[in-house]
Formats: structure tokens, sequence, C-alpha cells
């Protein structure tokens, strides 16, 4: 048996009920192939993918917080140091009712890959919880991240490991952890990014993740003569990553047609009105039928479906495994020439595999989605120099980061004889570099 088949056998045996994970295992093992075989001996013998496929250290933690009615609930915190063979842990902390282990693992998994691809010094993590900040009350909120960070904040530091936002985890539950942090362990430090502007936050973080997204089709598109101008969007999702996606890719002369969230979707023919939808989400928290109410343009309907809307180009914004292969052949079939994902692995790999047979240009998230993590580190930089930079210094350097995380893997791509094959070029690079510096620093 090959050495990538039998890692891949011995992650879903050891891992059992981690279907996310497994699924993460094996996009990324299957498309080293080529680079596992011509190395074979080698990283068999110092268990080269055994060690990458198990976290360096992970923690589960009792998280107990008092609500509104004085009843304790009892929520479960996750923080996975994956690898930290180029940088310090660094990746987000998602709240969700979803969260278990296999959904931080494969996060923290693709992190490593996407963290080495923005050609900065950081490693890979992730975490969060299975706490649901929908529809709890502000105090609330506080409660359950100062109790979460009473825990995590004897495993992080500004030097070891820099949590930040994910789904669920905005400005105001990073500010609630952050204050815990300082409180406990008496440092002003970057121990976390997404933070307010002031109190250590860099401009442009809050819109890089979207903004980068938009970079990276840009280019992707222009190397393939094609353009996001004129061209016509279907976005999933109304978070962060969509919200600023939006905004970019209307900003590049494209019309953004539909975004979602986990009850419903909107169909606005006049083009998402995105100041409104940041008023509906981000200062209200409301639903999106909030938005259909003010806006006579814009359809809403129930359960998912925006990827039923004739579309040029995709970009799923919103949570794993979102876009199936139905969904995958219905776009294909109106027309799409390009998907690239905004959130992490929302494709399935069957539907991955489809749009790429179809010739569609397909910007996989560990590339396309690394804008936030790429700014994230420029927030750290900023914190350990003491100094501000610029939106427009920040939102400049994103948009040189993502123009060459997308040469890096057409390049590698190329390199392997599997031109076009962006997920391929992705994990590659990716890779490449991690695994270099594994082996510099010996069997740890
Ligand atoms: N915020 C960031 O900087 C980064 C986020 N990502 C990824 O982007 C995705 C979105 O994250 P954010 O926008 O930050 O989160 P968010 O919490 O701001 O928004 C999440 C959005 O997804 C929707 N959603 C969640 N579960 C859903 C479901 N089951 N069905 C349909 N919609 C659902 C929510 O309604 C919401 O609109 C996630 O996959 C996240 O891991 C990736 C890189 C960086
Ligand atoms: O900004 C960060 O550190 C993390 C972003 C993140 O969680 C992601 O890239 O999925």
């Amino acid at each position: 048996m090959s050495y990538v088949d039998e890692v891949i056998e011995k992650v879903v045996a050891q891992n059992p009920a981690e279907p996310e994970f497994h699924q993460a295992v094996k996009e990324v093992l299957e498309s080293l192939r080529a680079v596992v075989e011509a190395n074979e001996e080698k990283f068999r013998k110092e268990a080269l993918l055994e060690r990458l496929v198990n976290p360096e250290r992970q923690f589960k933690f009792r998280v107990p917080w008092v609500d509104d009615n004085g009843q304790v609930q009892v929520n479960t915190g996750y923080r996975v140091q994956f690898n930290s063979a180029i940088g310090p842990y660094k990746g987000g902390l998602r709240l969700h009712p979803s969260v278990n282990l296999g959904i931080i693992k494969f996060l923290g998994f693709e992190q490593i890959f996407k963290n080495s691809l923005t050609g900065l010094p950081i490693g890979g993590g992730k975490g969060g919880a299975d706490f649901d900040p929908k529809g709890k009350s502000d105090r609330e909120v506080m409660a359950f991240c100062q109790s979460f960070m009473t825990e995590l904040c004897k495993y992080i530091g500004a030097d070891t490991d820099v949590p930040a936002g994910d789904i669920g985890t905005g400005a105001r539950e990073i500010g609630y952890m952050f204050g815990q942090y300082k409180r406990i362990r008496g440092v002003y430090e970057g121990v976390l990014t997404g933070k307010g502007l002031s109190y250590g936050g860099s401009l442009a973080r809050t819109e890089a993740t979207g903004y980068g997204l938009l970079y990276l089709t840009d280019e992707m598109l222009k190397c393939n003569g094609k353009s996001l101008k004129d061209a016509t969007i279907c976005i999933s999702g109304s978070g962060n990553v969509a919200i600023y996606a939006a905004q970019k890719a209307q900003q590049l002369g494209a019309k953004v047609v539909t975004v979602s969230d986990s009850t419903g979707w909107i169909y606005d023919k006049d083009g998402i009105d995105v100041d409104l939808l940041k008023d509906v989400k981000e200062v209200k928290r409301a639903r999106l039928t909030e938005y259909a109410k003010a806006r006579p343009s814009a359809e809403y309907h129930e359960g998912r479906g925006v990827w039923t809307i004739p579309c040029d180009v995709a970009l799923p914004c919103a949570t794993q495994n979102e876009l199936d292969i139905e969904d995958a052949k219905t776009l294909a079939a109106n027309g799409c020439f390009a998907v690239a994902e905004g959130a992490n692995m929302p494709t399935t790999l069957e539907a991955t595999e489809y749009l790429q047979a179809n010739n569609i240009l397909f910007a996989p998230g560990k590339a396309a989605n690394a804008g936030g993590v790429a700014t994230s580190a420029l927030e750290m930089s900023q914190n350990s120099e003491r100094l501000s930079w610029s939106f427009e210094e920040v939102d400049g350097k994103l948009q040189n980061i993502m123009v060459n995380i997308f040469h890096n893997l057409d390049d590698a791509a190329k390199r392997y004889g599997m031109e076009g094959n962006y997920v391929a070029g992705a994990n590659i690079a990716g890779f490449e570099k991690v695994v270099d510096a594994m082996t510099a620093q010996g069997i740890v």
C-alpha cells in the first residue's frame, strides 16, 4: 500500500467519528501523492505524514457560565495546537453549537497549509466551543467569553498561540476575551487578533478575508482570460466574510445577487445593498427577513437555494460542505465559470472533483480565504512594534499577499504537471515550506 493510503487509513481508524477531519486530510494527502512518492522512503522513515496529521497538542475543557435567569450553563471548549514548524500557532475560535473536536481538527489542519501559503511566520491552530452566541444577551456572551478565556489563557500568548475570530466570534467576543486575558495574565500583548482599533487591532482586518477572496479571484480570472467586471456573483453566508466579499466584488464591477444565513437566503435582482446588509447583520444581529422587508427588489426564501441562481462566479462564504454535488451540477449547467471558497472547506470532495472536471476554475479556501489570517499576522507585527499602519498600507500588503499566493499555487501545480489544479497547487505549495521547516528542526 502506498504511504499516502496507509496514512489516510490510519487517520480514519485512529480518529473515529471525525468525518470533517478525515475529509480535510484526504483532500490534502490525495493531492500530495506526486510529492510524497518522489520522497517516499525518506518521508516514511521520518514518519513525516503521521507527524503532520497528529496535532502537537490539543486541549478540551469545561466552560461553565451563568445565564440571565441565574441558571448555570456548561459548554465544551477546545484549542488544537496543530503545527508550529513555521511560527506560533495561529487560527480562529469558532463559537457554534455544531463545534466538536473533529471540526476543530479539520480547521486546524487546513490552517497549517493556509498559514504557510501566506508567506508569513505563523503555524496552524484552531479552537472554539459548542456555545451559540445567537439570541444571547451581551452579558451572557461576556460571561461565556470570560469563562472560556479563564481556561484558554493558560495555553496561549503573543509568541505561543494567537487565536482570532471565526464563525460566531467577532469584535464583541474578541474584546471580552482580550479583557479577561489581560486581567488574569497581567500582560498587555497581541495575544488575539481581530481586536478593536482602540486596543491594538489592525485597520482592514475586518474587511481582510472578504477583500482577500476577491483579490485572489480577480487574479485567477485575469490569468485565465476572464474578468469580474459585469460578472454576476452568488455568495452564500452573510457574516464577516460574505459581507466584505460582496463589498469588494461590487467595487471591482461585479453584481452580487445572493446572500444566505442558516435559515434562508436572499435573491436581490438589483444587487445586494451592502450597507443595508451590514446594518441588518452587524448592527442589529437580525435575520435576513429584515433585509427583504427593507428592500423591494429582494426575495427571501426559506432553506437553502443560493446555488440555483444562475451566476458567473460562486463564492461560498458560510460553512463546511454547503456546496454539494447537486449544487455543482446546477452551477455548471447555468454557465458558472469560477468557484472560490471564502469559507473553510465549503465544497464537498465530490463537488470539487466535478467542478474541476468540468473546467470550472476552482480556488480552494486555504488559498482564497487566507487574507484574513495574513492580515492577522500583520496585526501581530504592528502589535510587536507598537505601531499602527494606515488602511491603505495594510490593504496594499493584503493585495500583494493574495496575488503572490495565487502565483505560488499556480506554479506549484505546473511543476507537478497539474496545470490549473489549484487545489493540488495550494496543498503542494503550503506543504513544501512546512516540510522543509519540520525536517530542519529534527524529529519533534
Ligand atoms: N472571519 C474570518 O476572518 C475567516 C473566516 N473563514 C471562514 O469563513 C466562513 C464564514 O465565517 P465568518 O463570516 O467569519 O462567520 P460569521 O459568524 O460572521 O458568519 C457566518 C455566516 O455563515 C452562516 N452560516 C453558518 N452556519 C450555516 C449553515 N449551517 N448554513 C447556512 N449558513 C450558515 C451564518 O448565518 C453567517 O451568515 C467560515 O467557514 C469560517 O471558518 C475563513 C477565513 C477567515
Ligand atoms: O485571523 C486568524 O488568525 C484566523 C482566521 C481563521 O480562523 C481562518 O483563516 O480560518
